[in-house]
């Protein structure tokens, strides 16, 4: 197994005659000339790709027949985007967009900055001085607002020309989802009679022959395409953890980065948060919408809340009281229909689990050795068990390889990871070895991610593909640990390869002895999730990262949903001339159509009953169930998850209250479990890759759109059915409207029975009072922060109460006044205070 240590053996490193192939071009046939001209006539480039990318070719429309095989995804696709003259082809049905945006958002930023140069002086915590720095460096880096003047190239209104006049029908035999907002014939049968009221057949009973077999071991799980590893799994555990358990301080290093980072970075919106959130949230582009900080909710409650990580870290490090019981006896007490109505709206019978690889709709045609990557790569990724591209990978790899910058969106667990890690590779691959002579060896390939978990994922899958490199290595720096320990690390291990999270990157820039040299030879930068990155919560940090490292360099660009907005202002990271690769057709859904969506509107105080009814009722339904329960605040899915131990569920936690060593420990259980529930705050959102997971359930109002589809995500990954439930309270109901787009039905109530009532009313009453405390406080923080809600702080008083009323806590908790003060809810009636 690949270490991320660096080896001294290096491996010889030829330029393959193939690269200089995909540096040629295509003709431009159905669009206007583009500004750039093609690098080689594209009377040449045609046979060559075709021999790079023969199956591919056959999809665009020149002048091949496309056979039967490969008409799958693009009957009746077109471009999308201008064909710029240097830019090679996209498979129909992609959309790809030359240029970038028309207009900064940076206006907002500096909005934002005033208002917050305004409130410095509330600052509990001394960070005056930081924001200061921060602010006057940003400035001398020519990033304030001057430097981001609004601008609208001919490009870029072109783009969106073409944006409006090309349209594409994705559907095909092979893609079970299809892009005009219909399901496609795969999952016709299943899911239209099941959005009715035709339930799925529980699991146990699918007649699938690959399904008994082999969900037999429950720490494994086979693929019908032999190609894909069913050890890949334990394989990336496995890795993550030696790579943690090299980090032999990350029991001791108590968030180091709310010290320094966190401390520094995010003055901004701890401002914002804590008191008056009213400017910050002016700026939040949709109804409802609530700005976010960094990765997770790891800064957002201390800032909405008053809740101090410091205060909690004590009782957090010794928190393990977590229920292993399983409580499948007395969940198949009920059946599911008593639970479920069977009006003519939609039940929310749970799914079964999807059979093993039900559909292969996120894999193209092109295989891997059918493209120009070096040999070693390429067995790596066999080893992997890849052998077909998924449908980015296949479409962004061959303009990557050409060295253009990318923004690509994918949808969610389509393998976008290995989209940008495979090019970057191949970017090291051509560089000359690191000596060992080289005191500070360069940095070639800087990957941001915006959570630790993510990060560590994403440097497994690196040393996945890197197996047979072994002069290249990958160092991954996430916070989590002491930033002098880390310092240690990456010296001892150089790597040409870093993954980060961006505040523990920043911290490095500054304060890391030649790390800002060795910054200096990237090559590639990838900003993965890039919409978060870019939003307000990363974008200072983004900014200082992005002017640390060369201007000449190729920026990648993944998420799984790139709004207006950061289309807009995409070119703080990209070059002008980038490509936008979008293989999630323009009006067709962001979300897979084989995972079910249902909302449900119910009072508050029937939240908790109607979250362990729906536990119940999945459980009874599939032994091998596999639940993320996404809670809006760290806090509230600590409450959560007390309850449900208490209630003798097989639950975990993980937020960012929770030690890195514990989240890492959890993260690893839940990748590799079945039977388990696993309660969540936003640090699961984005880009973890837990296998099988069955159901989502979110409690509460997504931070955003974005938010909603990228949880509902962790379910449906790589072609695999799922079910997402959002639970919503009536006054809750306007998120809806950010979502109506997708196919999500409203559902019937369930009707909860008294016994079940008294049940949770009697866990709830063993939860420990502070717990429910900082849940209250929380959650007053956290809706405060909600343009909708927060706005009439009478009501939202009120609505807190009846939080409060709903953990059997008639007289709501007293909350500091200097908390209050910041929330900007200081002598709202209804409120205590201490
Ligand atoms: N070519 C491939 N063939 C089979 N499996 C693949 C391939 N590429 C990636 N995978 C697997 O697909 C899964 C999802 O990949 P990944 O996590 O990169 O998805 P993603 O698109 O980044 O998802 P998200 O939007 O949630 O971040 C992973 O388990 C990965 O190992």
């Amino acid at each position: 197994m690949k270490t991320t240590s660096f080896s001294t053996t290096f491996m010889p490193v030829r330029l393959l005659p193939q690269f200089r192939l995909l540096s040629t071009s295509l003709p431009a046939t159905h669009f206007p000339p583009m500004k750039f001209a093609p690098t080689l006539s594209s009377s040449r480039a045609v046979p060559l790709l075709s021999r790079v990318f023969p199956l591919r070719l056959r999809y665009m429309g020149l002048g091949f027949r496309r056979s039967l095989q490969t008409e799958r995804a693009f009957s009746t696709r077109a471009f999308r985007g201008p064909r710029t003259g240097s830019g090679s082809e996209l498979p129909r049905g992609y959309e790809r967009r030359a240029g970038g945006a028309s207009k900064s958002l940076i206006e907002d930023e500096a909005e934002l900055s005033d208002w917050v140069s305004e409130l410095r002086s509330d600052s509990p915590r001394g960070r005056e001085d930081e924001l200061e720095g921060r602010r006057g460096r940003v400035r001398e880096r020519g990033t304030d607002r001057e430097s981001y003047p609004m601008k609208k190239s001919r490009r870029e209104s072109d783009s969106g020309d073409f944006g409006e006049s090309r349209r594409r029908d994705f559907r095909s035999p092979n893609q079970s989802f299809t892009r005009n907002g219909g399901i496609s014939k795969r999952f016709d049968n299943k899911s239209e009679g099941d959005k009715k009221d035709r339930p799925f057949p529980p699991r146990n009973n699918r007649g699938n022959s690959n399904s008994s077999g082999e969900f037999g071991d429950s720490s494994r799980r086979r693929f019908p395409n032999p190609n894909e590893s069913f050890s890949r799994n334990s394989g990336i555990s496995k890795r993550l953890d030696n790579k943690f358990q090299s980090d032999d301080d990350k029991e001791d290093g108590l968030f180091p980065r709310r010290n320094t980072r966190r401390n520094s970075n995010l003055k901004a919106d701890s401002f914002t948060r804590n008191g008056g959130v009213e400017g910050l949230r002016r700026g939040g582009r949709e109804t409802g919408k609530i700005l976010r900080v960094m990765d997770d909710t790891e800064e957002k409650e201390e800032k909405l809340t008053g809740v101090r990580i410091e205060d909690l870290l004590s009782e957090e490090e010794s928190d393990t009281a977590i229920s292993d019981d399983d409580g499948y006896g007395v969940l198949r007490e009920k059946s599911a229909t008593s639970l479920f109505g069977s009006d003519n709206e939609v039940s929310v019978k749970v799914l079964p689990k999807s059979s093993p690889g039900s559909s292969d709709s996120y894999l193209s045609e092109s295989r891997f050795d059918q493209c120009s990557v070096s040999p070693l790569s390429l067995k790596g990724i066999k080893d992997a068990g890849y052998e077909k591209m998924t449908v980015v990978q296949e479409a962004t790899l061959p303009v990557i390889l050409k060295g253009k910058d990318v923004l690509a969106k994918a949808k969610t667990g389509t393998g976008k990871t290995v989209a940008f890690l495979l090019p970057s590779i191949e970017v090291v691959v051509k560089s000359p070895p690191i000596t060992r002579d080289q005191k500070r060896p360069p940095i070639l390939v800087l990957v941001i991610c915006p959570t630790r978990e993510l990060a560590s994922q994403a440097s497994a899958e690196a040393n996945k593909l890197l197996k047979y490199h072994p002069s290249i290595g990958v160092q991954v720096v996430i916070g989590g640990t002491r930033l002098a320990l880390e310092q240690k690390r990456i010296q001892a291990n150089p790597c040409q390869i870093l993954v980060a999270t961006p505040g523990r990157l920043k911290d490095h820039i500054e304060n890391t002895a030649g790390f800002a040299t060795r910054l200096m030879g990237v090559k590639v930068l990838v900003l993965d999730e890039a919409d978060h990155l870019l939003d307000m919560g990363f974008r200072k940090d983004i900014e200082r990262i992005i002017s640390a490292v060369p201007k000449q360099r190729q920026t990648l660009l993944f998420s799984a949903t790139v709004p207006e907005e950061v289309r807009q202002i995409c070119h703080i990271a990209l070059k002008r001339d980038h490509e936008y690769i979008n293989t999630v057709q323009e009006g067709s859904e962001e979300t897979h159509a084989q995972v079910r969506q249902t909302h449900l509107v119910a009072p508050l105080d029937k939240h908790f009953s109607l979250v362990y009814a729906l536990l119940k009722e999945h459980i009874a339904d599939d032994v091998e169930y596999k639940v993320l329960v996404f809670c809006t605040t760290a806090m509230v899915t600590r409450l959560v998850a007390d309850l449900l131990g208490e209630l003798n569920l097989n639950v975990r936690e993980i937020h960012s209250r929770k030690p890195q060593s514990y989240r890492t420990r959890v993260s690893d259980e839940f990748r590799k479990s079945k039977g388990l529930i696993l309660v969540t705050s936003d640090v699961s959102a984005r880009g973890v890759d837990y296998p099988d997971v069955t159901l989502v359930i979110q409690v509460g109002v997504p931070a955003d759109r974005q938010q909603y589809i990228h949880r509902l995500g962790r379910t449906g990954r790589k072609g695999k059915e799922g079910q997402g439930i959002l639970l919503l309270a009536p006054w809750e109901e306007f998120f809806l409207s950010n979502i109506k787009d997708l196919p999500i039905n409203k559902g019937s109530v369930p009707s909860v029975d008294p016994d079940t009532k008294k049940k949770v009313e009697r866990a709830l009453s063993k939860v420990e009072m502070k717990n429910k405390e900082a849940a209250y406080q929380a959650w007053l923080g956290y809706y405060n922060s909600n343009k909708k809600v927060g706005r009439d702080k009478h009501k939202l008083v009120e609505l807190a109460n009846e939080f409060s009323r709903s953990m059997g806590l008639d007289n709501p908790p007293a909350i500091p006044k200097l908390v209050l003060g910041k929330m900007g809810l200081k002598n709202v009636p209804g409120l205590r205070s201490k």
